[in-house]
Formats: C-alpha cells, structure tokens, sequence
C-alpha cells in the first residue's frame, strides 16, 4: 500500500511548490483544490449542489468561484454552507486516487488536513512555512484576492504556528534550493524507517 504523506500549510505557505518537488523525486501527487477545480468544472459532482444552495453561483453550467468569493464577501457564512458541500465529494475524490495508485509514496497537499481530520488517515504530515509578511506578500502578488478575502481565508486556517507544533515535519520554504533540500531530507528519513520497520 502507498505511503500516504499528508502536506499542509496555510495560504500561500508554498504547498503546490513543494508538492512539484516532491513529484520531482518519484512521489504521486494528490492536490486537494485541484480535485475542487474538478469538482466545479461542468459536469463536476459540486455543480448540482452549489446551484441548489446558491443558484447564482453558477456560470455555464459550472461554479464560478468569482461569484462564490462575492457571496462570501457578501454572507461569510456561505463558506461553511460551501465547505459542507464540497469536503465529502473531496474526501471521495482522494479515496478513490489512494484506491488506485501504485506509487510507493503519495504526497497530498490537504490545506485543510489537520482542521477537516484528514490528518488521522496518513502515515505522516508536512507542514510548510515562512514569516506571515512573506505569505500576505506571496498571496497580494497573484492578484486574485483582496486583502478581505485573504483575510476571510486564513480565519478558517488553523494558525501556522499549531500547524508547525502538529505536523511531523516542518519546510521552509524561503528559497527553492532550501525546499528542495528539506524534501530530500524528509524522503530520506521516511524511506529510513521503512526500511528499519
Ligand atoms: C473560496 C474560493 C471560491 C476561492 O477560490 P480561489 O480560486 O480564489 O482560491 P483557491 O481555491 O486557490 O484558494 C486559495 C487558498 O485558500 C484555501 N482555501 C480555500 N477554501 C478554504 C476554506 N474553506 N477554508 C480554508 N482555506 C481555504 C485554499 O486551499 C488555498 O490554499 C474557493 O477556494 C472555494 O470554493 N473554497 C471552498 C472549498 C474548500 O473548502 N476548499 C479547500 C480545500 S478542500
Ligand atoms: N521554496 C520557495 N522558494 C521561493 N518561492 C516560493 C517557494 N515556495 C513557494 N514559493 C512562492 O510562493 C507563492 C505561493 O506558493 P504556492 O502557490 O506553492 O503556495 P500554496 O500554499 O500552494 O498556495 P495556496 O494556499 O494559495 O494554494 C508562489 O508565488 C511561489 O512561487
């Protein structure tokens, strides 16, 4: 069976960065907002359900998120109404993946694993991180979020620093050189004691 490796971190901490490296260096990727990406396109399984809680979410027969981010600007409440919605299709999704991948290890970069409890179903977790003026520096740059929004987002994170004290092992991610080599470390370490067990 894969080694699952659960890696979080809260917005913008560098979770689909690190997960590159780790697919880098032969592990399987499973990437939670991407399976939501999935689960919003037309034909997705959250299309019918985010229409019926919020009808005009819904843009071409798929969920358009600027309108969700307005809804949630205008009733923050709706996050939760959303989340109830679309974290068991998510849940779903990863099961099946984890089902059907050969991969020795399988990273899967859950931005919310410790506060869904996802983290209770891997073998261990990674937590990424930098200062917050660097993360509220990375997230303003992209552009695709006010400072509202971001702020909306990281209420519902658990703070970085219980992430940091919860997982079992850490990456800084201030420099790719840096990532990459922590990764390494971290693979080295796991297959370390796969090896002993
Ligand atoms: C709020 C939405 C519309 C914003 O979309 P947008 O494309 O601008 O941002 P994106 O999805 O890339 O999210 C940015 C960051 O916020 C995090 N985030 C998104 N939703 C949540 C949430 N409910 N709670 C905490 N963090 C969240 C993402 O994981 C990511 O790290 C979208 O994220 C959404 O529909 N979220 C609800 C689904 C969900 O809970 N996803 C989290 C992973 S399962
Ligand atoms: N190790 C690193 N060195 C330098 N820059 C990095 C590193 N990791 C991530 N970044 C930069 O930080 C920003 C956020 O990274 P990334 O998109 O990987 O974060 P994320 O945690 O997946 O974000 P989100 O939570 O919004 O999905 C990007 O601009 C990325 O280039």
């Amino acid at each position: 069976m894969t080694y699952k490796l659960g890696l979080t971190g809260s917005i913008g901490m560098g979770k689909s960065t690190t997960a590159k490296i780790f697919a880098e260096n032969g592990c399987a990727v499973w990437d939670a907002d991407a399976a939501v990406h999935r689960l919003y396109s037309q034909g997705g399984a959250a299309v019918a359900p985010i229409g019926h809680a919020f009808p005009s979410a819904i843009v071409d027969d798929a969920v358009s998120r600027d309108r969700l981010k307005s809804l949630i600007a205008d009733y923050p409440d709706a996050l939760n109404k959303i989340e109830s919605i679309v974290h068991p299709l998510v849940a779903e999704d990863r099961a099946i993946y984890l089902s059907e991948t050969e991969a020795d290890i399988t990273v899967l970069d859950i931005p919310l694993l410790f506060e869904t409890g996802a983290d209770a179903l891997m073998d261990a977790t990674v937590c990424v991180t930098v200062p917050p003026e660097t993360q509220k520096a990375r997230v303003m740059e992209r552009g695709t979020m006010t400072e509202e929004q971001f702020q909306a987002i990281l209420s519902k994170q658990l703070p970085d620093a219980e992430k940091r004290a919860r997982a079992d092992y850490v990456i800084v991610t201030d420099t790719l050189e840096h990532a990459r080599a922590q990764v390494q470390d971290v693979l080295k370490d796991i297959q370390g004691r796969r090896t002993n067990a």
